[in-house]
């Protein structure tokens, strides 16, 4: 296996997943550390979906460093550590403290931190993020229900988390070329940095990236920075690009939103779903902390929804929905409450005949297939940049596309069905 990947939630995973499957490599996803017996001969990237973005720093790197574990076993010769493309964390962390075990790890001395994905409106500019042309600070995840992001410079934002001295690769040495770049690693290193911000506004700066860092022990960042390393190990073995899978058999049944997500995006989708007339249920924080509403309620609301198309269950919510809910429930408890009732939602599902799912957030996704049991995923078509659709590899049979919360198109919801058969 040439790379293993250890990814910090359940649609960033699925986003590099279909990242490297896209530019050619045989790509299978995990749901935590592969178990026992799955089989991962024919696989030239693993990517181990982890819940370690919004834990306790201590917890994210023993996961992490377990991840790593069983793909160094397992064969990886290289490894990605995949964080969000808006680089969600905290000054606690995670980024910074995993970066740094898995730098000890591979006992590597120098690591690139690079967040761009210009396909979804992320770029980096003189180590400073931009969400869609908007300053990260300035952006939609300023009010980000679990990891507010208050400032746009990375640089600042990573050495909060990290005791690893951070420096800086910009522009200039990324638009050079891949050499330039290389010398700019070197500069870096020399200037006592063990982790640098690269910048990037475009893919072919990401391809650039790649081919200048194909061979570092790990690497880091979001899906983009991905991008250039399947051709730069085809350089390197002097073989070809497989073709890619043909078409997507999704099983027969019944088709399900679930929308945990509150990001702008998601509301848009969310918005054009119900103007579009699919049945939706909304679930109240407050009610369901109350006891009001539940899974329970929600399923028998579902019972009594049309068989032909999909139906909605969202508890997608305004940035001031969000934060009374949050002064009242506090944040934790409340992103429990809302992920236990769509978790407890999910497992009822397949019973009754519900096999097409998209769920909506990192968070939400991690917890509903956590409720279904799933552990492997095969990928398959993309329906918006860092979407795929993907089928379970095992148990019970299932269609799932696990949206990142601040990706996709308004008719995503809508549109993303036409891709099954
Ligand atoms: N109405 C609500 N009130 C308070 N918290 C909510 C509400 N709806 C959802 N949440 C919580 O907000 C969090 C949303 O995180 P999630 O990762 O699912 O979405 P996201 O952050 O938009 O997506 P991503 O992580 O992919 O960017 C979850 O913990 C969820 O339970
Ligand atoms: O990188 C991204 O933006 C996404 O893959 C993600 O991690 C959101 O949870």
């Amino acid at each position: 296996m040439k790379l293993g990947c250890v990814a910090d939630d359940l649609t960033g995973a699925t986003d590099l997943a279909l990242m490297l499957a896209r530019e050619g490599l045989r790509t299978i996803q995990t749901i935590g550390v592969p178990r026992a017996g799955l089989d991962l001969s024919g696989a030239d990237a693993v990517v181990v979906a982890l819940k370690s973005r919004m834990v306790p720093a201590p917890e994210a790197v023993a996961q992490s460093l377990t991840a790593a574990e069983a793909l160094k076993k397992a064969g990886a010769q290289h490894l990605f550590f995949k964080y969000c493309s808006t680089f969600d964390s905290t000054d606690e962390g995670n980024i910074g403290p995993v970066s740094e075990a898995l730098l000890a790890f591979t006992g590597a001395d120098f690591t690139l931190a690079c967040s761009a994905f210009p396909a979804n409106g992320r770029t980096v500019y003189k180590g400073h993020l931009f969400v869609n042309g908007v300053p990260l600070h300035e952006s939609s995840m300023k009010d980000h229900p679990l990891t507010p992001m208050r400032d746009s410079n990375l640089v600042r934002v990573l050495q909060r988390q990290t005791k690893r001295s951070v420096g800086l690769v910009s522009y200039e040495d990324v638009e050079a070329g891949p050499d330039a770049i290389r010398s700019a690693f070197e500069r870096e290193k020399a200037a006592g940095h063990q982790i640098v911000i690269v910048d990037a506004l475009n893919d072919a700066h990401l391809r650039a990236i790649g081919l200048a860092a194909a061979d570092f022990p790990l690497m880091t960042g979001g899906s983009g920075v991905a991008m250039g390393l399947p051709a730069a190990y085809r350089q390197s073995e002097r073989s070809t690009a497989p073709s890619p899978s043909k078409g997507f058999d999704a099983p027969a049944g019944r088709s399900i939103i679930l929308a945990g997500s509150c990001s702008s995006a998601t509301r848009e989708q969310v918005k054009t779903a119900l103007e579009a007339g699919v049945p939706a249920l909304r679930l109240d924080a407050m009610e369901l902390a109350s006891g009001a509403m539940s899974a329970k309620t929600a399923l028998e609301w579902l019972k009594t929804q049309p068989a032909n198309g999909p139906a909605l269950i969202y508890s997608t919510a305004t940035p001031d929905e969000v934060q009374a809910v949050q002064s009242k429930l506090g944040r934790m408890n409340a992103g429990e409450i809302v992920e236990s009732t769509l978790a407890g939602i999910a497992k009822a599902l397949p019973a009754l005949g519900f096999t097409r799912l998209i769920v909506a957030g990192g968070e939400t996704s991690g917890a509903v297939v956590n409720a279904l049991d799933v552990d492997a995923l095969a990928i398959g078509p993309e329906i918006d940049p860092g979407v795929p659709w993907t089928r379970s590899l095992a148990g019970i049979d299932l269609a799932l596309a696990l949206k990142s919360g601040n990706f996709g198109t308004p008719d995503f919801f809508l549109k993303a069905w036409n891709l099954l058969r």
